[in-house]
């Protein structure tokens, strides 16, 4: 595992930015796995700078997002579909074509879980970037007595319906159900970055990458992928230190 603390967001940023782009120009045709949340705007930010000033191309590229919420239309503006479109997509010259997210609105959500599965095992994703929820979650897979390998519909905890209620209008308004990527999807990746910021999270990033891995905490699991990077700011790595 890379532990990485920053000084300032800038630095994390360019940091998560270079990696991505650094990936592109040896292999353009590299298959991304995206997040969405607060955690990633800033280096999608970067990245878009990039691309303007020609240091970086997505023409090739594919991207496979993590996660959706179930119910939310690619339109809905809290959906992330839509966040994807807004921060990153309609910003860089991937072929839309190329860009993935799964279907929030699909009928049969097994189905929908068994064709994503089988689009990531196409792909085989060469990066993966990761938010971390406050209880440790990552995608949407909640802490729990086990987890699930493969793409499913997961419930919401709670804790998570609370934080993510910021992107709607009202608590009541964040679906209870969401489409992610399972565990074994995300450890595929041939490697992950992980970004962690703010003093709030700081105690559950050292609880994943320094205490017992346990499905009660599903980014423990990373400390068992062979190519982690950690980016974290000051506030979030003070313990690393
Ligand atoms: N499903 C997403 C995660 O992929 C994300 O990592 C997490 C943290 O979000 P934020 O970066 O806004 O703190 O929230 C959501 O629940």
């Amino acid at each position: 595992m890379n532990l990485l603390t920053f000084r300032t967001e800038e630095d994390l940023n360019r940091a998560g930015a270079g990696l991505i782009a650094s990936l592109l120009q040896i292999k353009p045709k590299a298959a991304l796995g995206l997040a969405t949340g607060s955690t990633p705007i800033g280096i999608y930010e970067e990245l878009v700078k990039l691309h303007r000033s020609g240091s970086v191309s997505f023409a090739k590229a594919s991207s496979y997002n993590l996660d959706e919420y179930v119910g939310l239309s690619g339109s809905h503006p809290a959906s992330y579909r839509c966040f994807m479109n807004t921060h990153l997509f309609d910003l860089v010259d991937i072929d839309p074509a190329n860009t993935h997210v799964p279907n929030g609105l699909a009928v049969d959500l097994e189905q929908e879980c068994d064709y994503y599965d089988a689009m990531l095992e196409d792909a085989g994703i060469d990066l993966q970037l990761l938010g971390l929820g406050h209880n440790g979650h990552i995608g949407f897979n909640e802490p729990d007595d086990s987890l699930i390998a493969g793409t499913h519909a997961a419930m919401l905890q709670r804790q998570t319906i609370e934080a993510n209620a910021r992107f709607f209008d009202s608590e009541q308004d964040v679906p209870k159900q969401a489409i992610t990527m399972g565990v074994a999807g995300i450890m595929k990746a041939r490697q992950i970055m992980l970004v962690v910021r703010g003093a709030s999270k700081a105690k559950i990033a050292q609880q994943a990458l320094t205490g017992p891995i346990t499905t009660q905490c599903p980014a423990s699991l990373l400390q068992l992928h062979p190519n982690l990077v950690v980016l974290m700011d000051e506030a979030a790595g003070a313990w690393a230190k």
